[in-house]
């Protein structure tokens, strides 16, 4: 019997082997033709230098553009030479036998006698799928650019729904060499033949290959494996609004990115316009910035935290949750457009103006009282436009009411003669100090940050607020204000103030000297040249405001505040918005979905659903499914793809907290190859970090909202109790913490958890 087992393992073997062969033939066949691309691109690069010297400007735009596009072409080659074959479908014949641009056959659907009676079928067309796409010198596709129409069965077809495709391959590989391959038969049932020789099946499939693997710091891309309702999503017609769900692992983040870079290769020039991605948190945006490196490339795609989507800010301290609260809620927006208003009141640097004013012309002392004053405010006030842009006005309406009580308008009947001693009064009074620092002091040029500032006084603030907020809350605000550092949410009120005091002019940049200019040689033109390119991708995103398309991740959890923020970015754009309800930590979902309509407008939506969880294990899906039954009550958990047979672990901690996540955290370390998060409250954040102090890299503590999104091979979830009573979206804030772990998960519980004797904490049992 063994020797029978044995006897089928080697040839199944060979097979192996000579499946590995046929594909290392094909990729070597890839970089030889990849190789005369990077001479092609090189011979540009030289010769657009050569060609640089002669100097016309003609010449110069050509050669600059020229440049331009073979910079892109070596750094694209170099960027993705590596693991960049991936894929392989065998298709039988088409229905009407035409090919697309990219020379594979466009039919989706098999021709009538494709497949035959006897269940035998011929391979008509196999097809590579890479990340980029190479043409043979003879324009027969060698490798197919993921994103193009021909890729797609590749991960549209299903052994449901197989359309033309027989059999699909991953190829793993490294540099260039082939390292193994993995098939799935969409069609178990047929027999097929490509070039006479019976098509066999290796391995048991890509996609569980792939979940194994261990994780790093950084996110993987997932192009070998899409499935196919993730497919769907990704490949969305751009017309509109694309809303996606799906819960904990379904794939949300990767379907996002992947979606980025699908509609950039789709239409590059529309999209030109700039992708914006916001993401809820810093490390989210380091998790997920390397997933595709030829997203950032020319730089259209900009990966920008909640805190860093405002020019110049940088925050990344949250604020407490109650705080929170109120800094996201749309009634900011009431006390916002007081605190401008009160603000003018308050001066400029020099301080508050006089409470009159009094000025000469035309050697006679003119008056303007207070109440005038104040009805003349009142009256600029009456514009639409932003405050500061509503200075000039301020300063007509000033010089209207002292020419109507200087008697002038009456000396002169004849217009002419009128208009011009007007013109002569306004001078002779703009012109002198008195009323320039009037104006000054009167209408002064106020900043979002000045205004902030202002609020953080608690009785100027309880005069803005009144009405609005209640006193207890006024007064965590106003506190929370007076702290130096500027805090997430401090961002989106930033944001709406800049809004209501009109953008600052931009000083305008000179040209600066094309280096370029100076160049003659491929040797010098290469690092320079890498530098000018960079240089310009970071230059247009920061110059950039709006955007053609918004992609927003973990949507759930923006507060109103903060999808008007988002949503001023996106006016003419089209939006994915991917998220979902039961990991919000939002406490008002009601309020953020107007927010949310309102941002989003009337355009179209299209909506899609993701059901399966690619991330957890079963064993810990199950624990999580808890938590959301108490949380959201008859929401559906995501199905979990796979199984470890490891059970979730929990610990009751005794006088020791320190010791006992320390120790679970070891011994998870020496359970798994990748990372171990630490997830507890957000207030125990610093002292967890000191507890994995010296356990090295692969251990990071984090707080309970920092975890969202992220993921890792296995985690240690301290005290639910705690991270539960948090905030009024506590529970739903735990399932995001219960759900972060590829393969195991310890819990482990303090008093304030009121653990069973098995150490289960209460709020975990059924
Ligand atoms: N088709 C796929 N093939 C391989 N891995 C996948 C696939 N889809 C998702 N994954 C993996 O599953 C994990 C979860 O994906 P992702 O983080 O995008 O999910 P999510 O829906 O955003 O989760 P959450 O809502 O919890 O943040 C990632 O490691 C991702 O690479």
């Amino acid at each position: 019997m063994a020797a029978q087992d044995a006897a089928v393992d080697s040839t199944a073997d060979s097979v192996r082997d000579r499946e590995i062969a046929v594909e290392q033939t094909h990729l070597d066949q890839v970089y030889r033709r990849l190789e005369e691309k990077i001479d092609e691109a090189e011979f540009l690069m030289n010769d657009a230098a050569k060609r640089g010297q002669v100097g016309t400007p003609g010449a110069l735009a050509e050669r600059d553009a020229q440049v331009y596009r073979a910079g892109i072409h070596l750094n694209r080659l170099n960027n993705e030479f590596e693991d960049f074959l991936f894929g392989r479908i065998d298709l039988v014949l088409g229905k009407d036998g035409e090919r697309g641009p990219d020379g594979a056959y466009t039919s989706v659907e098999p021709a009538d006698d494709a497949i035959r009676e006897d269940l035998t079928a011929d391979i008509a067309e196999t097809l590579h799928i890479g990340r980029i796409g190479v043409l043979d010198a003879d324009y027969s596709p060698l490798v197919i650019d993921w994103r193009a129409p021909a890729a797609a069965p590749f991960y549209r077809s299903t052994p449901k729904d197989p359309g033309r495709v027989v059999r699909r391959r991953v190829i793993r590989s490294k540099g260039r060499k082939v390292l193994g391959v993995e098939d799935d038969l969409m069609r178990p049932e047929v027999t097929a033949f490509l070039d006479g020789r019976e098509l066999p099946a290796i391995g048991d499939g890509a996609l569980m290959a792939a979940l194994g693997r261990a994780r790093t710091h950084t996110m993987r891309d997932i192009v070998s494996s899409i499935q196919a309702e993730q497919d769907l999503v990704i490949r969305a017609p751009a017309a509109s609004v694309a809303e996606v769900s799906g819960g904990p692992g379904t794939g949300k983040t990767a379907v996002a990115l992947h979606r980025a870079a699908y509609l950039l290769y789709q239409d590059r020039r529309r999209y030109a316009g700039g992708i914006l991605i916001v993401s809820p948190t810093p490390l989210l945006v380091a998790y997920t910035e390397g997933v595709l490196p030829s997203l950032g490339e020319e730089g259209q795609v900009a990966i920008r935290a909640l805190g860093s989507l405002v020019d110049g800010a940088e925050a990344t301290t949250y604020d407490e949750p109650a705080v929170a609260r109120i800094k996201g809620s749309a009634r900011m927006l009431k006390v916002l457009r007081k605190a401008v208003r009160g603000a003018l009141e308050l001066g400029g640097p020099a301080g508050p103006a006089p409470e009159r004013l009094r000025v000469v012309a035309f050697g006679r002392r003119q008056e303007l009282e207070a109440e005038e004053l104040e009805r003349i405010r009142q009256a600029v006030l009456g514009g639409t436009a932003p405050i500061n842009l509503l200075r000039p006005r301020a300063r007509k309406l000033l010089l209207d009411a002292l020419w109507a009580k200087s008697g002038g308008a009456n000396r002169h009947t004849d217009p002419e003669l009128a208009a011009e001693l007007r013109s002569a009064f306004d001078e002779d009074i703009s012109t002198e100090d008195v009323f320039m620092d009037f104006l000054a002091a009167w209408w002064p040029e106020l900043t979002p940050r000045g205004v902030l500032t202002a609020m953080a006084d608690e009785r100027r603030l309880g005069r803005w607020s009144r009405r609005v907020l209640t006193p207890r809350e006024t007064r965590m605000l106003a506190r929370s204000l007076r702290r130096e550092e500027l805090s997430v949410h401090d961002v989106a009120l930033l944001d709406e103030l800049q809004g209501l005091l009109g953008a600052p002019a931009r000083p305008k940049k000179k040209r600066e000297l094309d280096p370029l200019d100076q160049l003659t040689g491929l040797e010098e033109l290469m690092p320079r040249r890498e530098e000018t390119q960079r240089e310009r991708a970071e230059r247009l995103a920061a110059e950039r405001t709006e955007y053609a398309h918004v992609i927003v991740d973990e949507a759930q959890d923006l507060t109103p505040m903060q999808w008007r923020m988002v949503g001023r970015r996106g006016r003419h754009a089209t939006w994915t918005v991917v998220g979902d309800p039961a990991q919000s930590s939002w406490p008002d979902p009601q309020e953020a979905a107007e927010a949310r309509d309102e941002a989003l407008g009337t355009r179209p939506r299209r909506r899609f659903t993701l059901t399966v969880n690619y991330r957890n294990p079963a064993e810990i899906a199950e624990l999580a499914a808890k938590v959301l039954r108490r949380a959201m009550p008859g929401m559906e958990p995501p199905s979990a793809v796979r199984s470890t047979g490891l059970t979730p672990r929990f610990v009751t901690a005794g006088e020791d907290l320190a010791a006992a996540v320390r120790a679970e955290t070891a011994d998870l370390l020496a359970q798994v190859d990748g990372t171990v998060g630490v997830v507890v409250a957000m207030d125990r954040r610093a002292e967890a970090a000191g507890w994995l102090a010296d356990l090295g890299e692969r251990a990071v503590a984090l707080g309970s909202l920092e975890a969202k999104g992220l993921e890792y091979d296995a985690t240690v979830v301290v005290s639910p109790a705690e991270i539960e009573a948090e905030s009024p979206a506590g529970l739903r804030v735990l399932y995001v913490a219960l759900t972060r772990a590829t393969q195991q998960l310890t819990v482990v519980s303090t008093e304030l958890d009121a653990p069973t004797a098995d150490g289960v904490p209460a709020l975990l049992t059924e």
